[in-house]
Parts: C-alpha cells; structure tokens; sequence
C-alpha cells in the first residue's frame, strides 16, 4: 500500500508518549507478566518504558520488517522470539501502533495468547489489540518524534508576505 492513503499528520512528542505509555501501563497494572517481548524497531521505546514501570527485567524482541516510511511491503520476521515463550500465555506483547494491523496479524498467530499492547491504533487494527491509549484515524500518519527533529520555522507574517 502506498503513502498516499495519508492525508493528515499527528505528531507525537517524547513527552507525550511518555505520558501516553504510562497510561497504558495503569490500566495493566496489577497484572503481572513473565516477560515482555517487543516488536522491533518501534515496540522497543514503549517495551523499555513499560518494564521500567511494571518492574519486568525479562525482555525479548521479534524483529519485523514491513514499511519502507509510509510505503507498506512484504511483511518478513527476521528475527523469532525466544522458543521458551511458547503460545505467549503470560507474556506482554508491545508495539508502539497498530495501522492496517498486517503486523498485529502475523505476531499474533505465533503468540495467540499473548496480552498485545499498542500506544496508538487506528480502526483497522483495532480489534487485534487488547489495549492502547490514543486511537487516531485511518487516514493520519503519526509521526513519532524519533522520526523528527527540531527546525526553525518561519514568522507567520512572513511567511504570508511571500503569497
Ligand atoms: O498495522 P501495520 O500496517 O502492520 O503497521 C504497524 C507497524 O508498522 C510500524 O513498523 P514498521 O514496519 O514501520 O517498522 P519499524 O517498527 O522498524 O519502524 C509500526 O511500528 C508497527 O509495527
Ligand atoms: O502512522 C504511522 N506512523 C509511523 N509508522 C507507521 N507504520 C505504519 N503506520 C505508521
Ligand atoms: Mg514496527
């Protein structure tokens, strides 16, 4: 699928999902988990975020690799998980956003009984997760604030004087 599918932006800051994770984090709480197994690249900033505050030392990864940017592909797990997670049952499953859900789809096949976490989630995604915190439309790309940096932005008088 193509990046034009998107037509609005929701920009994140690290403030906000910090915030947002530990939200996501009460609402799990008291519930103890064996482990938390992350899905790379994203799941790995909320996976850290969340042991930290359940208090898990036990973390893995399943590396997955789909988006070229905005420009979805073929959907390949270049890593497995630790075989000692078995069906997941008791284990905590973190990304950091569920989108068409093709990723949510192939991790939870192979961990059916896993509780699977997102931050953020869009419609179509939705359902393959047990929680998240912020749901968005299908048409926003949310752009994390490990994707962005700070730049100087022109004076609104500006930039109207060069129209
Ligand atoms: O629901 P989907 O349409 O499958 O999209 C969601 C997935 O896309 C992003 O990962 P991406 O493949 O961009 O890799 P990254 O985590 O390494 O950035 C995001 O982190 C999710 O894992
Ligand atoms: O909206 C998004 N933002 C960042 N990465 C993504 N990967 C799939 N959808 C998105
Ligand atoms: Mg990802």
């Amino acid at each position: 699928m193509s990046a034009n599918r998107y037509r609005k932006d929701f920009s994140i800051t690290w403030d906000q999902i910090h915030r947002d994770t530990r939200d996501l984090c009460a609402r799990l709480y008291p519930r103890e988990f064996k482990g938390i197994i992350a899905i790379t690249r994203g799941g790995l900033i909320p996976a850290g975020l969340i042991a930290r505050e359940l208090n898990v030392r036990w973390i893995d990864t399943i590396s997955v690799t789909s988006y070229d940017h905005m420009n979805q592909g073929q959907l390949n797990i270049i890593k497995p998980f630790d075989p000692v997670v078995g069906d997941g049952e008791g284990y905590l499953l973190v990304d950091d956003l569920v989108d068409t859900g093709k990723t949510a789809r192939a991790v939870r096949e192979l961990l059916p009984k896993a509780c699977f976490v997102t931050i953020y989630a869009k419609p179509e995604g939705r359902p393959l997760v047990d929680e998240c915190i912020t749901e968005v439309d299908q048409d926003t790309w949310i752009q994390f604030p490990w994707d962005m940096g700070v730049s100087y932005v022109e004076p609104l008088v500006d930039q109207f004087n060069k129209d």
